[in-house]
């Protein structure tokens, strides 16, 4: 009471109460952050989690076992597989150790009996013993991690192995992530789930095997030393109440134990997320750094990481508070028990002292001591073994998660394999918006569509084009394509160009119709963007072929740069061995032109070229399909350029509406029309311009409105209507031009420069400046002199501008300048300019005079 009194205990107090308040406030604020900032990507994370949650394969139930199964048949296929001769020797290790336990365990009580017994001989030699077997425990203990560590890289390489003749079987890594949606990140599936599921196994097994074992022995051990204590009461139901504490024990960590996997395999998903997000902006750094992205891209990893890390919290939380409650019953309480259990025996013996050692030790303490020691060593090995079963149930269930992202995996792998697909629906309606409208299909079934190898031949029979997402592009496709056809295929974006490429080469499925194709190493497709995969120049060439099957020499390879017209790059890089990262040092159209290299090397019947041309040069280009054409490719190419068409025999053309067209294509002739269509297509362009002038001038000088016209000209339906209305029209733009032209100021000078002696009526040019007089559009002369372009002048002289009459200034004519009058003394000006003339000359009242003269008139 008085530490609590004392004035410093207060201090210590309040201010402890007051930090803890002010770190649980922080955290609090830390959390409503973190939660704001997982918002944004929350419903596509509930979507997904829905649906590992909904199959509920987290907990440990028969499913998981189950699927544990699965894989420890890939995992251990024969009994003479070194994986299972690897789980051999870890047990055999496992065993041994359990039994050596106990016998140190015995050592253990020998030398406590011996300490008590003061006999130093006996002391010696057990210690001698002791660290004799500790040489061979030592080797065992150290034998023990690396069995397991070599099981764990064994179970990991037989499982990658099977996870990657899965994965690059019958294309399932395309299709994985084209056609199916179940699979988020394969990559991460395919390193690091296996990585932990096979670790933690071994570990598992390690950690589960050895201590049932001790268990069993050390259980057996003590049934032979309560059978040899007949005259100790109450030790029968030693074993009981053990087993009731454990049961107990066992009951109470159930309860409150956390679904660590469920919370686990949440943890690594967000993490592969995560690593996702990371790869996507090293493959598209220059884009981003191009347009400054990072901004977005930092707003979006940092939510990714905030879900990471809010799901490791949560974890490391829950954590907290079961290792708590573990660590308890496991070591103190069990340990308080174990004490109990084991003195029963000290109070309750009630037989003749046993001793071997009558006159130093009559009352057999010794003994007892030994006893003590050896049951206090075997019961606390006991608990361990016990507190390791138990402290694996959480291991369990990460296990479980493991297993279920592994065995999902596979699944998916398989299912992927034999085209039966699925996608989150979610995502696609989001992802894919734009094409909504276009007739959807269910795609959850398998494609029931035949393919039918062919020697040569390419025919589709009511094939349709159906997008993964199972949107219709085509609804039925039929057409033949023979070797030596060169097929120009063209559309809008988005009609289905490459997805028909895809249908052909059978990468998408064919869901009904028939398909005759030739054998696939028939293709070769190049794409806008070719693949540079990793190696030398030499690799780029030959792809996907390796330098085993390379089968012509240098000198030919050398020839093939030629035809592309890249020779130079041999001697720029050093040679055909060099290795570079040819994605980024070489440019756009050198990368088009190594993957079109290609088809130089391959020679296959038909090339795919998807605007694969689209970088290189035309003169280049023309150079290329020619030469590609020699060879006797069939050439079947995607573009947007007129100047390929010279290089194809046929047509396919989608409308983008699902509707196609396939025909011969006579060049010449479409080459002339398409000349035709773009100038009528310019033409047509102005239009609207001409239009609007037009109903501007109408409503100017005709005060009519010709839009009214023009209605009536397009809703016209009669051709007759419709000639007289355009004859009309063009009359009445006619005159009206013309009448346009000449009241506005279209001759050079404006309407004053015309030669107003033969028109009639001329009026009075408008007043300028001071008493002054407009000679031209921007010239007003009063008897002082002119000036030129003053903009009030340049405002007052416009008006004349909207006189339908031209003006007319009625000076003396003076010869200098053609139309020209006085404007002043010693000034001769007409519309345009001015010039010196000493034959003018003026009064000062002159052009008032004028003024009153046209009155008069
Ligand atoms: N893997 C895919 N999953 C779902 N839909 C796809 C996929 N690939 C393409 N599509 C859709 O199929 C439609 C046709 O695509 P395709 O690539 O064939 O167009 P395209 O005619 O080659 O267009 P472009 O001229 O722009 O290259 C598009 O609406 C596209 O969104």
């Amino acid at each position: 009471m008085n530490i609590v009194r004392s004035r410093w205990t207060k201090i210590l107090l309040f201010s402890s109460s007051f930090a803890s308040i002010i770190y649980l406030l922080r955290r609090y604020r830390r959390y409503l952050v973190l939660k704001e900032n997982c918002k944004f990507i929350e419903p596509q994370q509930e979507s997904i989690t829905n649906i590992s949650s909904s199959s509920s394969l987290i907990a440990i139930h028969k499913r998981f076992f189950n699927q544990l199964l699965v894989i420890i048949r890939i995992l251990i296929p024969r009994l003479r597989s070194d994986s299972f001769i690897l789980l051999i020797t870890h047990l055999t290790t496992l065993i041994t150790r359990t039994f050596l336990s106990i016998y140190i365990a015995r050592l253990d009580g020998a030398i406590v009996k011996s300490l008590v017994q003061r006999n130093s001989h006996k002391l010696i030699r057990t210690i001698i013993i002791f660290l004799i077997v500790a040489i061979p425990a030592s080797f065992i203990n150290s034998l023990i991690k690396y069995a397991e560590s070599k099981l764990a890289l064994a179970f990991r390489s037989k499982l990658t192995r099977y996870a990657y003749e899965s994965y690059f079987r019958s294309q399932t890594y395309f299709r994985v992530s084209n056609l199916d949606g179940r699979l988020l990140t394969p990559d991460q599936n395919l390193t690091d789930d296996i990585e932990t599921f096979t670790s933690l196994l071994t570990h598992l097994f390690s950690q589960l095997t050895k201590p049932f074992l001790d268990i069993a022995v050390i259980s057996w051990t003590f049934v032979i030393l309560i059978q040899q204590k007949k005259h100790a009461r109450g030790l029968k139901e030693v074993p009981i109440l053990t087993s009731l504490v454990v049961f107990m024990t066992f009951w109470i960590l159930r309860k409150l134990s956390p679904q660590f996997g469920r919370l686990v395999s949440e943890e690594t998903r967000r993490r592969g997320l995560l690593r996702f997000a990371h790869t996507r902006i090293i493959a598209n750094a220059e884009e981003i750094a191009f347009f400054d992205g990072h901004e977005v891209e930092k707003t979006w990893i940092s939510k990714l990481y905030y879900q990471l890390r809010e799901q490791t919290n949560l974890i490391i939380k829950k954590r907290l508070w079961f290792i708590m409650v573990e660590q308890f019953l496991m070591k103190y309480f069990w340990h308080s028990c174990g004490m109990i259990f084991i003195a029963i025996p000290c109070f309750t013996y009630d037989g003749p002292a046993e001793t071997d050692d009558p006159i130093g030790d009559p009352l057999g303490i010794s003994l007892r001591t030994e006893e003590f020691t050896v049951s206090k060593n075997l019961l606390s090995s006991g608990a361990d073994a016990l507190e390791r079963i138990m402290s694996s149930y959480k291991e369990l269930t990460e296990l479980a998660g493991h297993t279920n992202r592994v065995y999902k995996m596979l699944h998916v792998f398989d299912e992927c394999a034999h085209e039966r697909y699925q996608r989150i629906p979610m995502i696609l309606g989001e992802e894919y918006s734009c094409i909504s409208m276009k007739r959807k299909v269910t795609l959850n079934q398998q494609a029931h569509g035949q393919i039918i190898e062919s020697n040569d031949d390419i025919i589709a029979e009511n094939v349709p084009i159906i997008t993964p997402n199972g949107d219709v592009i085509v609804e039925s496709l039929s057409l033949k394509i023979i070797p030596k056809m060169h097929v120009l295929i063209t559309g809008p974006n988005g009609c289905g160009k490459s997805s028909f490429f895809r249908i052909i080469r059978g990468l998408w499925p064919i869901y009904s119709g028939c398909l005759h194709q030739p054998n696939p190493s028939n293709f070769f497709l190049i794409p806008q963007r070719p693949y540079m995969c990793p190696g030398t120049l030499r690799d780029q060439i030959i792809y996907p072929h390796t330098i085993d099957q390379l089968h012509i020499d240098d000198n030919q390879l050398i020839e093939i740069l030629n035809n592309v017209e890249l020779q130079y790059i041999v001697q720029r890089e050093g040679g055909l061995n060099v290795e570079r990262d040819w994605k980024d040092i070489l440019s756009g159209g050198e990368k088009q032109r190594l993957g079109l290299a290609r088809i130089f090397y391959h020679k296959p019947k038909y090339a795919l070229l998807d605007e694969c041309t689209s970088a290189v040069s035309i003169d280049v280009e023309g150079k290329i399909y020619e030469r590609l054409k020699q060879l006797g490719i069939s050439l079947l190419t995607i573009t947007h350029r007129p100047s390929l068409w010279v290089y194809h025999t046929h047509l396919l053309q989608f409308d983008g509406k699902g509707q196609w067209t396939f025909e011969i294509l006579d060049t010449k002739n479409r080459l002339t029309l398409k000349d035709e269509k773009e100038r009528l297509e310019f033409q047509l362009a102005i239009v609207p311009e001409m239009q609007r002038r037009l109903n501007e001038l109408c409503q100017s000088f005709l005060f009519f409105d010709c839009k009214q016209l023009l209605q009536l000209y397009s809703l016209s339906n009669s051709k007759k209507i419709m000639y007289q209305s355009t004859l009309f029209i063009l009359s009445v733009a006619i005159i009206q031009l013309n009448y346009a032209c000449y009241i506005t100021n279209c001759p050079i000078g404006g309407k004053r420069s015309l030669n107003i002696n033969n028109i009639l009526h001329a009026h009075q040019c408008p007043r300028c400046g001071l008493n002054g007089q407009c000679f031209g559009p921007s010239i007003c002369c009063t008897h002082f002199g002119c000036r030129m372009g003053h903009p009030s002048d340049i405002h007052q002289c416009s008006t004349e501008d909207h006189s339908v009459i031209p003006c007319t200034i009625k000076s003396k004519t003076c010869s200098m300048l053609s139309n020209g009058r006085c404007a002043a003394n010693g000034l001769c000006c007409n519309a345009e300019s001015c010039h010196m003339d000493k034959t003018c000359s003026v009064s000062s009242n002159h052009f008032i005079d004028n003024v009153q003269d046209e009155t008069q008139v």
